[in-house]
């Protein structure tokens, strides 16, 4: 799995008690995961279809640096199934772990449309723009 974005946990990003807000912590999650199914898809038309359970292990508190990790686990017709854990980097512990995120591929009219991807790539091989 790689851990490709850290964030530093800033005022903003707390709940009332003083700890990373899970809300927050959520939407960078999605924004990690469907940059990385664009890529792996090659089609900036990718939506969050489905999260598993979310399993909060630990918090993160103003000041830490946490990190990001998607892996995809399977390749469907038209979806793609990630994993994802987070990190703290100061504590060293796990904050969540996600077994199950899936993104579903779509074309310009917003339909489910077969994305041919078999594998994960490493290299950057261009997105297509849609729209008209
Ligand atoms: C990044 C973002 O913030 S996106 C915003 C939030 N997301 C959205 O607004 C998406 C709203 N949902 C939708 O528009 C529709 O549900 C769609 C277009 C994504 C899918 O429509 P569906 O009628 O479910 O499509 P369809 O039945 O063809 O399934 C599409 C794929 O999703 C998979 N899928 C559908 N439901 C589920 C589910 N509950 N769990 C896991 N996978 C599912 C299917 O197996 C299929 O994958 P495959 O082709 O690889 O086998």
């Amino acid at each position: 799995m790689n851990f490709h974005t850290r964030k530093w946990i800033k005022p903003e990003d707390l709940n009332p008690n003083g700890s990373l807000f899970g809300g927050t912590l959520l939407r960078w999650i999605d924004e990690e995961a469907v940059i990385y199914a664009i890529v792996q898809l090659g089609n900036p038309k990718v939506v969050t279809k489905y999260i598993s359970e979310i399993n909060f292990v630990s918090s993160a508190q103003q000041g830490d640096i946490i990190e990001m990790g998607i892996e995809a686990t399977n390749f469907g017709r038209t979806s793609i199934t990630m994993r994802c854990e987070v990190r703290n980097k100061i504590t060293r512990k796990t904050i969540l772990s996600i077994d199950k995120l899936v993104f579903v591929n779509l074309d310009e009219d917003g339909t489910p449309v077969p994305h041919h991807k078999t594998e994960i790539t490493y290299a950057y091989m261009g997105i297509e723009k849609t729209g008209k």
